[in-house]
């Protein structure tokens, strides 16, 4: 017995949806090279997609785990189109290296007003990836095959156009909007961190230091990093954990490295600022006092130190970073607590603020 239900269908062999919906016409070709391609030795080719299959599955269908198979040597990948059809469960779970991460846009497609809102899901040939049981409705996706330059002799031409992105322009306007801010005198007058939250997921290993990730940045977390260094502002990869102690969600701790082991006397809070945890809250909010720290060693301060942060970039939960700790409150015992990466960019001050009046250097 099969233990895949589903339905799926060559795109040849049911033309008639194909009017429906053009790639092309939401700039997702653009999206995918500039997410996928743009700093390896492919980011000059261009690429197009072919449609491949649709994808139904009804309540208790699921597609086992698979990785797609190569129509041609020029496919490097597939793109993945979920329409908002009413559906629970059927989340895309993709594997590579040890690690996984789950896309699930059921809630989200189903809370849109925008019933022409669909989400995507684009992924290198060597990822494995499998959808989860459909537990209620329809879930209805279009795959499509990735290639680099044209579709192979004999694809269809679905009048999909291929579109090539430019880097140089990207990295302009990123850089012209940093140095606006970095001119702002409202900006962290008292100095503190920008910050950008991961778009992209990276395989995380626990012996390897944080930093080494940096030039291995994908995409638009690529061109972050490479703006930022080119401004001459010092950027550091942190995980951030959320601060369970504050009920103020601005405030969360950060981290540069993953420390091996860590005591505590009590929750995963204050204390961690012993192993190189920093606080840090939402620029301009409110400093935090000592009621906050009622059961930290800090709870003697009138104010507990944190650093000021603008996030530019919203925090994603795409790079998660587990971290265990031993505790000794009423008796010995393990917790884990979970952080997420984010890019964090210092900004000094004594607002000589790197770059900020050098736009008309290189
Ligand atoms: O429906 C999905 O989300 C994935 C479908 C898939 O993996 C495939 O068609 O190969
Ligand atoms: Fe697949």
């Amino acid at each position: 017995m099969s233990l895949m239900r589903r339905i799926a269908r060559r795109a040849s062999s049911t033309p008639l949806y194909l009017p429906l919906f053009k790639v092309a016409d939401y700039g997702l070709i653009n999206a995918i090279h500039n997410g996928l391609l743009r700093d390896g030795a492919e980011a000059t080719k261009q690429i197009t997609c072919e449609l491949y299959k649709l994808n139904v599955y009804a309540k208790g269908s699921f597609f086992k785990p698979h990785q797609d198979t190569p129509r041609s040597e020029k496919m490097f990948g597939s793109l993945v189109i979920v329409f908002p059809t009413p559906h629970e469960g059927g989340a895309l779970v993709l594997r590579e290296g040890g690690r996984e991460w789950t896309f699930d846009y059921s809630a989200e497609l189903a809370a849109s007003k925008d019933a022409r809102k669909i989400a995507y899901i684009a992924f290198f040939g060597d990822i494995e990836h499998e959808v989860l049981p459909v537990t209620s409705g329809h879930r209805v996706t279009l795959t499509y095959n990735l290639y680099f330059d044209r579709p192979p002799a004999g694809a269809s031409a679905q009048g999909i156009s291929v579109i090539s992105s430019s880097m140089e322009n990207e990295d302009a306007q990123l850089r012209a909007a940093l140095q606006e801010l970095l001119r702002d005198p409202a900006l962290l007058p008292s100095g503190g961190y920008m910050a950008f939250g991961l778009r992209f997921m990276y395989p995380l290993s626990c012996d390897q230091p944080l930093q080494d990730m940096l030039p291995h940045m994908k995409g638009g977390d690529a061109t972050v990093v490479r703006v930022c260094q080119a401004l001459g502002l010092e950027g550091r990869l942190k995980i951030v954990y959320e601060e369970i102690n504050s009920e103020r969600e601005d405030v969360a701790i950060v981290m540069e490295a993953r420390p091996g082991a860590i005591c505590l006397e009590g929750s995963f809070g204050n204390e961690v600022v012993d192993y190189g945890g920093e606080h840090i809250r939402a620029m301009g909010s409110l400093p935090i006092d000592t009621d906050f720290c009622v059961w930290s060693k800090s709870s003697y301060m009138d104010v507990l130190p944190t650093t000021e942060v603008l996030w530019i970039t919203e925090l994603t939960e795409l790079n998660r970073v587990e971290q265990e700790y031993f505790r000794y409150g009423n008796g010995p015992s393990v917790d884990c607590v979970y952080g997420h990466l984010a890019y964090f960019v210092g900004v000094r001050l004594d607002k000589k603020r790197p770059s900020s009046d050098s736009s008309s250097e290189e």
